[in-house]
């Protein structure tokens, strides 16, 4: 993988392996409340054919509780839990497009299992982004502690570091989901041997 940067799309280096076929690999995305994880990654299965899943729907499923009673019924420790439970169950299941929470990639077990089983995406967005889009939305427990513009630009800073571990990055900005959908799948094409038939090689 070479270390080809461009302000749409970046390849960086990747843990992944250059001579595996990754196409039975899941496609995870990771990033920041707003950045785009299931709105984008349900359009990206649909342009992939994949299924798709949701560790946020996942747990509320589980647990019968929107992600907000959750939090406040049984604390962050036990949702972290409970996550990193799902994404387990999620990641030894068929292959999909997987939303993970924003938080999940921050957790090491569960970062080892995706660089095991997936192809980790970094959706990055600039604050102001993040912000508009979670303002349309009350949902979220962590924004409710304090300023929640501050509490992104806090989270911003101590996340980017390990969301930028991730496979491959793409810029979440301004503009309609499809852009980021095809963001993402020039980047998935960039891989090596990903998407190729044994016709193309
Ligand atoms: N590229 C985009 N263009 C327009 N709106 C977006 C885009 N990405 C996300 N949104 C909107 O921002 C809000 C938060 O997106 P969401 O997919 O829930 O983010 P995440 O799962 O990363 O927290 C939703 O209302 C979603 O439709
Ligand atoms: O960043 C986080 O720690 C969280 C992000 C949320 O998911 P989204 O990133 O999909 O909003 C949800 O898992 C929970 O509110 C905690
Ligand atoms: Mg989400």
């Amino acid at each position: 993988m070479s270390k080809q940067r461009d302000d749409k799309v970046m390849s960086k280096t990747t843990g992944l392996d250059p001579a595996e076929d990754l196409d039975h690999r899941s496609i995870v995305l990771v990033g920041l409340m707003g950045a785009g994880k299931s709105s984008v990654g349900r359009r990206l299965a649909t342009e992939l054919g994949l299924p798709f899943k949701d560790a946020d729907t996942e747990i509320e499923k589980a647990s019968n509780l929107s992600v907000a009673e959750f939090f406040e019924r049984h604390g962050e420790e036990a949702f972290r839990k409970g996550e990193r439970q799902v994404i387990a169950r999620l990641l030894t299941g068929p292959r999909q497009v997987l939303a993970t929470g924003g938080g999940a990639y921050m957790d090491e077990d569960t970062r080892t299992l995706i660089a095991e089983k997936g192809i980790s995406v970094w959706l990055r967005a600039e604050l102001d982004v993040l912000y508009k889009r979670c303002m349309k939305r009350n949902n979220r427990p962590l924004l409710k502690k304090g300023n929640p513009r501050k509490i992104l630009k806090d989270l911003m800073d101590e996340r980017y570091p390990i969301y930028g571990l991730a496979d491959l990055t793409a810029d979440s900005g301004e503009g309609p989901h499809e852009i980021v959908v095809g963001k993402i799948v020039s980047a998935l094409a960039s891989l090596p041997k990903h998407n190729r038939t044994a016709s193309d090689q």
